[in-house]
């Protein structure tokens, strides 16, 4: 026959979340003849955004590029660099309708006037993650220990410490997105002004502020006592809570496929843990995870952006949405997605599957919990881990470290408003 128009996708899926990626594409390309998706690994999220934005300066993007959240406010600002979705639907005719998609998804996804920008592949929130092992060690039952609040996760951390039941007691993965964004989704606590950002071009951070104090306050106590261990930057800690190290870890929903495959020990997810001094009860998370962009490039033809359209419904078929889901632990980004998984009994089944989907719509999103779409933000991430970290090798307290990374992130912002209004 024809020959196959390849169409590269840089990805960021190690370990089992790229095996199910790998066998999503090829189901992909052999339900047609046309086109055939390549998935190369890239690396981590920020190596895969900053090489696809490398590749487009030299005129080789690309035909997808898979963008974690924090990236969209870039990737929606990058003008000829990208084609948004509706606008791909529009010239290529393959029916891409936003109303398929939960409105969480879409409403992170759009633009302003609400047309999609990126296709919603791999949506995710942020949960609690428990070594059950290690809770019976330190003679805690893991079904009916309390850990709603932090107080509730301090008194199960002691627990851990006392038995020596773990060597790490608690940890976390994503040390930013978890005690920063997801914290302030759930207590309804303003990051930056002009609805997070949604709002308008150039807001002011709110990171210098008492609920962050709070909550980083309380995170560095716990340091200083051994029940906490921060064990480095984004997605970078994760293995060492699949080894059974640690009692408790802050993670991704998507670390649940990776758990199934490789875990030695029995683990469950929950809730994000709260203050009650900042909120009675605890509002919805937001998505993480990433999302599918249509990168231009010179050369690239109708047909080109076609596969890409193709490949992009191809995945938001339910059955295809369901069957990530429930590989990986993302959530099913389609509200057919959801209903098929519901109906199969999955979740029913797989206790703590259901999690993320319960806490992303808990409650209706507020301006504080609809999202942060922030120009720079991938660089407002490190600065405030550096800061993090810097509390805890200088022993300083968390509003030291929040007043510099307030300052220094602010300036990030002012640059990323300038380069776009000039
Ligand atoms: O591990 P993921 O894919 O759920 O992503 C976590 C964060 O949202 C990445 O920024």
């Amino acid at each position: 026959g024809a020959p196959q128009t390849p169409i590269p996708l840089w990805h960021a899926m190690a370990g089992a979340l790229g095996d199910d990626l790998q066998a999503l594409v090829e189901s992909f390309n052999i339900s047609q003849a046309k086109y055939l998706v390549q998935p190369v690994y890239k690396g981590t999220y920020p190596q895969v955004l900053t090489a696809t934005i490398a590749a487009w300066r030299a005129g080789k993007a690309p035909a997808i590029a898979q963008v974690f959240d924090v990236g969209t406010a870039d990737m929606l600002a990058a003008g000829r660099a990208v084609v948004d979705v509706y606008e791909l639907a529009k010239t290529t005719g393959v029916d891409i309708n936003p109303a398929d998609y939960i409105p969480a998804v879409r409403g992170y996804y759009s633009l302003n006037d609400g047309k999609m920008g990126a296709a919603p592949f791999n949506s995710s929130t942020a949960t609690m993650w428990i070594n059950e092992d290690v809770f019976e060690k330190a003679g805690l039952d893991p079904k009916t220990t309390p850990l709603a609040t932090w107080d509730d996760v301090i008194k199960a951390a002691r627990a851990i410490k006392a038995k020596g039941a773990a060597p790490i007691p608690v940890m976390t993965s994503w040390p930013t997105w978890v005690h920063f964004e997801q914290f302030a989704a759930i207590h309804n606590v303003e990051y930056a002004t002009l609805n997070d950002g949604f709002g308008g071009p150039k807001p002011t951070l709110k990171l210098d502020t008492a609920p962050f104090e709070k909550n980083l306050g309380t995170l560095l106590a716990m340091q200083k006592e051994g029940l906490f261990k921060y064990e480095g930057r984004d997605g970078a800690p994760s293995p060492i809570f699949y080894s059974g190290k640690a009692g408790i870890t802050f993670d991704s929903s998507s670390i649940y496929g990776q758990l199934k495959k490789s875990a030695t020990f029995k683990f469950n997810d929950t809730y994000l843990p709260y203050h009650p001094s900042i909120i009675k009860s605890p509002i919805n998370s937001i998505i993480g995870g990433a999302a599918f962009w249509a990168m231009t490039a010179p050369g690239r033809t109708t047909s080109d952006y076609t596969g890409v359209a193709e490949f992009f419904r191809y995945i938001s078929r339910p059955r295809n949405d369901a069957g990530w889901a429930k590989a990986t632990g993302y959530v099913a980004v389609t509200t057919a997605g959801n209903e098929r998984i519901e109906k199969q009994g999955f979740y029913a089944a797989n206790p703590g599957t259901d999690i993320a989907v319960k806490q992303l719509t808990r409650s209706q999103p507020t301006k504080y919990s609809r999202g942060i779409r922030l120009g720079g933000m991938p660089e407002i991430r490190v600065i405030i881990e550096e800061e993090w970290e810097r509390a805890i090798a200088n022993n300083t307290p968390a509003k030291t470290a929040l007043a510099r990374a307030q300052h220094r992130s602010q300036a990030v912002i002012d640059r990323f408003a300038r380069s776009i209004h000039g």
